[in-house]
This record gives structure tokens, C-alpha cells and sequence, in this order.
């Protein structure tokens, strides 16, 4: 019994190194490019050679699967499952940073192997990866145009008396506890697209987001707004998060469209991030304007995971529907400046050159947002945020696509109550009542009432903050009465001539 398992193992440990040896020949091979000369041969008689010799079976799991559009959630699962079992056996190991800021997360490098047991039986896991190919027709055939990155894989041998056991039981439990892991180790992620520029042009990038850890300190208490209005909000949050049967029992994607719209100032970015922390997903922030064509922000989309935000800010300015604004705003803004009509000229024409290169259209956003392909993975909320939503194409923000509109508006009574509260610890005080009657008369944004107050050196305190903000009131209302224009309103008046 012990002999036939040594030999078991033996022959197993050989058989990889056959494996390993044979890889290595037939990278060669390829990089001698005189794999169509021998490969097919070659490969078709090692085949049918091992199948002699080999009671070993195995499964191979790629990091993408369809094609090159989507990767593998099997491939991200076996590979925490591995980070668990591999420090043990592993010489070479690949660190990634992990939620605690002491600890890493390990995995093999290409070319490791190592061996794994469950249930009386032996695996053995070989983490590997194969180069792209030199010549133009191999590159095709590897993922269209001219592929630039190396593909990686798993690939798990087993003795074929465990077949039953490894593929029905063994197989479903790593990709169970692999997915643990992945929760244990999870860093909320900021994603941010890279320019498709060289995407058309047949160049490939191993993902189209890059990423950075989210660490965003806005949450749902320091928000200031109704506290009517944030309660409706994260009601309707927490009824996505848990809408799985109730979204598959009616037949809809699980997916929802937030529209966030307001003037500058009024929270619709920290909004987002205290979304995104209550909820725990990740983010996407769509940067149009580096999107070139519906195809691209097609994939953009598919690569994005489940349990994500995915964000468009200033949606009415990244659209071609609206170029015709942008234009006119950065040729006001320049002139207000630079007093120079021949750089506003410049900048006008820059603007000119962009809405070319994207070609994002309005229906290839609606497409994303409701399309067929907008149904795949799940458990995604989209949310727009805008200064002018008035200016918003109505088939871009109907109900279904953006599901809740939600008005961020000016400092109120009790958003600012709120703001004294976080930021002076204070609930009554005697300028309360001056506060509240001003912001009923003027419209200061949260963003503008929490800097007044906010303490500015050590001897300020509650008294000097809130008197601070009573004076900015005032000359906000002065100048109000005085006819001090507000240069949206200026911009909304000039289009509309
Ligand atoms: N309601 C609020 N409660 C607490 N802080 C706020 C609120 N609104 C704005 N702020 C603070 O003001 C600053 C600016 O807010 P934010 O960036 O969210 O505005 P915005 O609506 O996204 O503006 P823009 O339209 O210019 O992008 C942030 O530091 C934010 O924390
Ligand atoms: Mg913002």
C-alpha cells in the first residue's frame, strides 16, 4: 500500500517534471518559431504517449475565460485558496498587500508546484504561464492583434482513481474557500480606467482598470443632510444589497441607477464614498472622456467585478450631446483668466480634438447601463453625478436606467445642525437661531458652511467658528443684494441665448 503510494508519488513528481520539461521545449520551440514545422507532430505523439503511461488526469484553469474579455472568477478563487496552502511548500512566492497592513498575501510564481491532500488523496497544483507568440499569425489566433502579455494558469494533477472525488467534491470546496479567503484578505479597491487609446490599435493591456486601495474616511455619520432623506437613502441601499431573489423573482438585472445631482459643493462625491463604505464594494470611476468607442467601455464594463459602484461624475460634460457646452465653458473660462482670446481660441479647438478621439455615444452609454451585456455578474449599482440636470438627455435618466434621482442641494437647517454637531461637538448655542434664519435667505453649500467651521487655529473655539460662519452669511446675503451673479447661472443664461 505504502509502496504503490510512494510510487504513486514518484511517478507523479516525474510526470510533472516531464511536464515542466516539455513546456520549456515547447516554448523554445515557439521562440525558434519552428513550431508549425514540428509542434502539431510533436504535441499530437507526447499526447498520446502520456495517456499510455499517465494514470494522472488534469485540469487546467486559465486567468481569462471568454476569449481574453473576462477573467476568471475559478482562476481568482484557486489562487487564494493556494495563498493559504502554498507558504508552506513553496520556495518562490509572489507577495501582495492584504486588509491588515502587516500582512501579505502569498502566491506561487510561475513554474512552482505544490502538493496538496484532502481526503486521503494527494494533488498537486502547478502554477505556470505561457508567452505570448513572435509571429503576426500565432498572434491572432492568441487574442487578436498583437498580443502583448503573458497568459497564466493553473493546472491540478491527480491520480485518475480520485476523479470522482477531486472533480464532485475537492474542486467546489477549494473554490469555496478560496472565496473566504478572497473576503478575509479583501482591500476595497478605487479603480480608474487607462486610456483605450492603444486598444484599437491592436495592442492589448492585461486589464483596462488600474487600481489603487480605497480608503475614503466619508460614511453615512458625517454626512450632513435631512436625516429623513439619508434614512430613505440607505433604506433603498440596504434593499439592493439584500434584492437577490427579489431582482431574479421579477426578472431584472441586479443592478440600480443612482443620479446624483446638484451644484459643486453640495456632497455628491462624498456621497458616493459614504455609499461605497456602507455598502463595503468596491468603485469604478469611469473617466469618459479616455474611453474611444462603445466597444471599449463595453469591456471596461465586463471586466468590472460584482459588489462594485461604478461612477460617471459630471456626466454632462463627458457626453458629445453636450461638446457644444464644454467648448463654450472652456473658452469662457479661459478669457476670464487669461484675458487672451487667442489661447481661448486654442482651447476651444483642443476641445474640439477630443470629442473626435472619443466616440462614446449616447446610445453606447445607454447600452452600458441597460444592454444585454449590462445583466452579466451582478450586484452593481451605477451612479451619475451631475451640476445641470436639466441639461441630461430624458432617455438617459429615465426610471429603470437611473432608477433614484437624488437632489443634493444647499445648506439647510439641518444639515447644518448636523455639521455643528461633528464639527463642534455642540447640539444648541445662541447663533443657532442667527444661522438657521440666514440659510434660509442665502445658499451656502455644506462644503462652504463646514470650512467656516472648522477651527482655524487653537484659540478657536464653538463661539469664534459659528460667529465666523453668521459673517460669511452675511456678506453672502450682501453680496446677493448687490446682484453678484453666480457664474452658473451666467453660463445656464449665455447657452440659452
Ligand atoms: N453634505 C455634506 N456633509 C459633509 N461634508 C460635505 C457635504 N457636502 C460637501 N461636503 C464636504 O465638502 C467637500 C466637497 O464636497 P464634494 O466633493 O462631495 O462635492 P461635489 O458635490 O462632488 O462637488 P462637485 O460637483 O464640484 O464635484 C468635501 O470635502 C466634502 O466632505
Ligand atoms: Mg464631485
Amino acid at each position: 500500500m505504502e509502496g504503490s503510494l510512494l510510487s504513486g508519488l514518484n511517478s507523479g513528481v516525474v510526470l510533472s517534471l516531464i511536464a515542466v520539461l516539455w513546456t520549456v521545449v515547447w516554448q523554445n520551440l515557439q521562440h525558434l518559431q519552428l513550431q508549425q514545422f514540428f509542434g502539431r507532430h510533436l504535441s499530437r505523439h507526447a499526447r498520446r504517449l502520456a495517456a499510455m503511461v499517465d494514470p494522472y488526469l488534469s485540469v487546467t484553469i486559465a486567468e481569462y475565460e471568454g476569449g481574453r474579455m473576462k477573467r476568471s472568477d475559478a482562476y481568482e478563487e484557486v489562487k487564494a485558496y493556494l495563498s493559504d496552502a502554498c507558504s508552506r511548500g513553496v520556495r518562490h512566492l509572489r507577495a501582495e498587500g492584504a486588509k491588515d497592513a502587516d500582512k501579505l498575501v502569498l502566491s506561487m510564481v510561475d513554474g512552482e508546484e505544490v502538493a496538496d491532500q484532502f481526503e486521503g488523496a494527494t494533488v498537486w497544483w502547478w502554477a505556470y504561464s505561457k508567452s505570448p507568440p513572435r509571429n503576426d499569425a500565432a498572434a491572432a489566433w492568441w487574442g487578436g492583434g498583437a498580443a502583448q502579455e503573458e497568459r497564466r494558469f493553473y493546472r491540478l494533477f491527480f491520480l485518475e482513481r480520485h476523479r470522482e472525488l477531486v472533480l464532485d467534491t475537492y474542486l467546489p470546496r477549494v473554490r469555496q474557500q478560496g472565496r473566504a479567503v478572497m473576503v478575509k484578505n479583501r482591500q476595497r479597491k478605487l479603480f480608474t480606467n487607462i486610456s483605450t487609446q492603444g486598444w484599437s490599435d491592436g495592442g492589448f493591456m492585461r486589464s483596462a482598470w488600474s487600481h489603487v486601495v480605497f480608503e475614503h474616511p466619508k460614511t453615512f455619520d458625517t454626512l450632513a443632510m435631512d436625516p429623513a432623506k439619508k434614512k430613505e437613502i440607505k433604506d433603498d441601499l440596504d434593499m439592493f444589497k439584500n434584492g437577490k431573489d427579489y431582482y431574479a423573482r421579477v426578472g431584472k438585472a441586479w443592478k440600480r441607477g443612482y443620479l446624483l445631482y446638484g451644484p459643486p459643493g453640495t456632497g455628491k462625491s462624498a456621497m458616493i464614498a459614504a455609499m461605497a463604505n456602507y455598502l463595503d464594494y468596491d468603485i469604478y470611476d469611469i473617466e469618459l472622456t479616455s474611453v474611444h468607442s462603445n466597444t471599449d467601455l463595453r469591456k471596461l464594463f465586463i471586466e468590472t467585478t460584482s459588489k462594485s459602484i461604478i461612477v460617471i461624475e459630471d456626466i454632462d460634460c463627458s457626453l458629445d450631446l453636450t461638446g457644444a457646452r464644454k467648448k463654450k465653458k472652456a473658452a469662457a473660462e479661459d478669457d476670464k483668466d487669461k484675458k487672451d482670446a487667442a489661447a481661448a481660441a486654442k482651447a476651444a479647438a483642443g476641445a474640439d480634438k477630443k470629442d473626435t478621439s472619443s466616440k462614446v455615444t449616447l446610445s453606447g452609454l445607454l447600452n452600458f447601463i441597460d444592454g444585454l451585456w449590462s445583466a452579466c455578474g451582478g450586484e452593481r449599482i451605477i451612479v451619475f453625478t451631475t451640476n445641470h440636470v436639466q441639461k441630461l438627455d430624458p432617455a438617459l435618466i429615465r426610471r429603470g436606467r437611473m432608477d433614484k434621482h437624488i437632489e443634493m442641494s444647499y445648506c439647510g437647517f439641518e444639515a447644518f445642525k448636523f455639521l455643528a454637531k461633528t464639527y463642534l461637538d455642540v447640539d444648541a448655542h445662541a447663533l443657532f437661531g442667527a444661522v438657521g434664519d440666514l440659510l434660509r435667505e442665502v445658499e451656502m453649500t455644506p462644503a462652504d458652511v463646514a470650512e467656516n467651521l472648522t477651527p482655524k487655529s487653537l484659540e478657536d473655539n464653538p463661539d469664534t467658528c459659528l460667529a465666523a460662519l453668521v459673517k460669511a452669511l452675511e456678506e453672502a446675503k450682501e453680496k446677493k443684494a448687490s446682484g453678484g451673479n453666480d457664474p452658473d447661472e451666467q453660463e445656464d443664461e449665455e447657452e440659452q441665448q
